[in-house]
């Protein structure tokens, strides 16, 4: 079998009140919190986490609010670096995490565009070939693109980040609720852009609240519970464990195999074809390995994980 394109092995990372956890550039750059950990002590909210994922496989990661899954996520795009363990990624990422918060609210969209294209790796001609479709894809009219972005609503922010990033070529995307933002017309943008994506062979580890979005997209998941993989299997399974839990906390009788209800606002785009099999129907491209280059290795600070640098 091929080299997975992720590979977590022994995962884990520290948030602490007593120690100033390092940041990278990146976290930096994206505006990150250091969260309840600053109220005092310290806590792993991921640790142990091993898995693997290949090339044009759609991953949902699941589990209750605070179990680390946007914390994984970071992990993955090394915008985190683990404590513990060692993650490895063979190919670039295209990160779709807290979109509105990589802008510099002085500087125009316009120039946004730029800077923050330009630390995705995207070129200067490949970011005027593209400025037009990113700002149709934003749907900033009147003006905006021309104004500092500190007076763009966040659902302006959220969409010109999406629009962004949604250029970048990277074989691998790492989407954290983006779906959830947004009206219903930008929504579907953003269902036919994923599509799209992995129609294209890519690898795509999804974040979500949303049954419908991760039986819609994803063929597999992985149950995070307590920071480690309770479960990693396909995605109807994974998405039952989970019900059938938050069920018996809450006391209650387990539903017999029905999705739970999901709000209006978070099912997954009508009338839109499932994309289940897209594993398989990927499997064979070439897409993974457009960039051989951007391979990265991170260890924890432990220098753990069984994996060599
Ligand atoms: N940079 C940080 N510094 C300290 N604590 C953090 C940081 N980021 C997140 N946390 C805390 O770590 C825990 C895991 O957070 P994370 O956002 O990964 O959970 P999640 O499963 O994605 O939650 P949700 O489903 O609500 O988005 C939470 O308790 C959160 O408050």
């Amino acid at each position: 079998m091929a080299e997975p394109v992720i590979e977590a092995e022994g995962l884990g990372i520290r948030f602490s009140a007593h120690r100033k956890r390092r940041r990278s550039l990146r976290e930096v750059l994206l505006g990150a919190r250091r969260g309840p950990a600053a109220a005092g002590g310290s806590f792993w909210p991921v640790r142990g986490a091993s898995f693997s994922v290949h090339r044009g496989e759609c991953v949902g990661i699941v589990g209750k609010n605070g179990t680390g899954k946007s914390t994984l996520l970071k992990m993955i795009a090394g915008v985190l670096i683990p404590d513990e363990g060692r993650v490895e990624v063979r190919g670039r990422v295209a990160p779709l995490l807290e979109l509105r918060a990589g802008f510099n609210g002085q500087l125009t969209g316009r120039e946004n565009i730029r800077l923050v294209g330009s630390l995705h790796g995207m070129s200067q001609e490949a970011l005027d070939e593209r400025f037009d479709e990113i700002v149709d894809f934003a749907d900033l009219r009147g003006g905006y693109i021309d104004m500092p972005v500190r007076h763009y609503s966040s659902g302006m922010k959220v969409r010109l980040g999406f629009a962004l990033v949604a250029q970048l070529e990277h074989p691998i995307m790492l989407v954290d609720e983006v779906l959830a933002v947004g009206d219903q017309e930008f929504r579907q943008k953003c269902y036919a852009a994923i599509e799209r994506m992995l129609a294209d062979g890519r690898t795509m580890v999804l974040v979500s609240h949303s049954d419908a979005d991760l039986r819609h997209f994803c063929g597999r998941g992985l149950y995070l519970k307590d920071g480690a993989v309770a479960l990693d299997s396909g995605i109807d399974t994974v998405l039952d464990a989970y019900q059938q839990d938050l069920t018996a906390e809450e006391g209650g009788p387990a539903p017999s195999g029905e999705a739970r209800e999901e709000p209006a606002g978070e099912r997954a785009a009508p009338g839109a074809p499932s994309r289940r099999g897209g594993a398989e129907a990927a499997a064979g491209t070439d897409a993974g390995r457009k960039d051989p280059g951007a391979r990265r290795r991170i260890r924890g600070r432990d220098g753990g994980g069984g994996g060599a640098a």
